[in-house]
């Protein structure tokens, strides 16, 4: 079976308003960026941010990147006429923050679709409130453009009342439901940002349990934290020749009738195949990104 899988290990944002960071951005080897209109962004510099951001996306100098842009949510004076200029503006996916309903994404699409949106723009979630995370089943389902769903870990500390803390034990619910949702659906989803840019070893710490725990990556919010996040987000050279190896041995056990085998000692099945397949996938997807750079 082949596949195609897009890298999204690191996927960093930046605050519209910011032009050295927009432009700084071309250099830097993430996956994804985000244009931020949203929380990054003080009210009186939204109008300004939001032309930065559209003639960033217009650029097209950000080479293989995703380029996704967050709008304002629907309900604050902005909303609106971001989802317009992001309708026009060749990003690869509009992000809706604080989603609580499938009936918003659906909202969020007819919008795009009368501002004359192409229809390969992807829709991504905020899944950042307690709300939402509730309805996370409901919104990953909501419509076939919705993509991936983004864990905002800040607003959610923040409305649940909860603490950062190094393991993440507060969040573990949320991020477990998201997780859940968004594969039961067929989503990608990527694991919140770490707040303490000077904290390599705690942020490397989070990064391996979001590996863990299925996400494809990290939201990121400073270029110090790319290469770590994509180190740890890409399979492992132990991880690949693992995976060649499964993928010849299952092959030659298929020829001789069998569905099962063992490699080094391990029961091997059609699941771990595919497993094995995923991460060879991404790893040449991510070769390519590289070589495109
Ligand atoms: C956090 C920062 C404000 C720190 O900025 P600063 O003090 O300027 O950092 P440095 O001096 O260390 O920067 C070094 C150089 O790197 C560039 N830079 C910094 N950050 C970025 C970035 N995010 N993208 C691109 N480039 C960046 C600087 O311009 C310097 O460049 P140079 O001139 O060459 O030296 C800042 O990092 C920042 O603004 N980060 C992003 C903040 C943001 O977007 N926040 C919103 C998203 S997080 C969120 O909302 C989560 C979610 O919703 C939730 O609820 O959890
Ligand atoms: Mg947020």
């Amino acid at each position: 079976m082949s596949q195609t899988v897009r890298p999204r290990r690191s996927v960093l944002y930046m605050p519209g308003a910011n032009t050295r960071a927009l432009e700084k951005a071309r250099t830097l080897p993430a996956d994804a960026l985000i244009f931020d209109l949203e929380d990054a962004v003080a009210p009186e510099a939204k109008e300004a941010a939001r032309t930065n951001v559209v003639l960033a996306a217009e650029s097209r100098a950000y080479g293989k990147r995703e380029i996704v842009i967050r709008c304002n949510g629907l309900g604050t004076p902005w909303g609106e006429a971001d989802i317009a200029a992001i309708a026009q503006s060749g990003a690869d996916a509009i992000l809706v923050p604080k989603v609580e309903s499938a009936t918003q994404v659906t909202h969020v699409v007819s919008l795009l679709d009368t501002a004359g949106a192409p229809s390969t723009m992807a829709v991504w979630a905020m899944m950042e409130t307690p709300k939402g995370i509730l309805r996370a089943e409901e919104i990953a389902g909501a419509h076939p453009r919705l993509g991936l769903f983004v864990m905002g870990t800040n607003d959610l500390v923040k409305d649940m009342r909860a603490r950062h803390t190094p393991m993440r034990l507060p969040m573990i619910t949320a991020l477990g439901i998201g997780m859940l949702a968004a594969r039961a659906h067929g989503l990608a989803i990527l694991d919140g940002v770490y707040n303490d840019i000077q904290d390599s070893e705690g942020f490397r710490a989070v990064c391996q349990q979001g590996l863990e725990m299925g996400f494809d990556g990290k939201t990121l919010i400073h270029p110090s934290q790319v290469e770590p996040c994509n180190e740890i987000f890409a399979p492992s050279a132990a991880e690949l020749e693992m995976a060649g190896k499964i993928v010849a041995a299952f092959k030659a056990a298929q020829a001789e009738g069998k569905g099962v085998v063992t490699v080094d000692g391990r029961m091997i099945e059609n699941l771990h195949v595919e497993q094995a397949e995923r991460a060879l996938a991404l790893a040449s997807a991510i070769k390519e990104l590289q070589a495109a750079a």
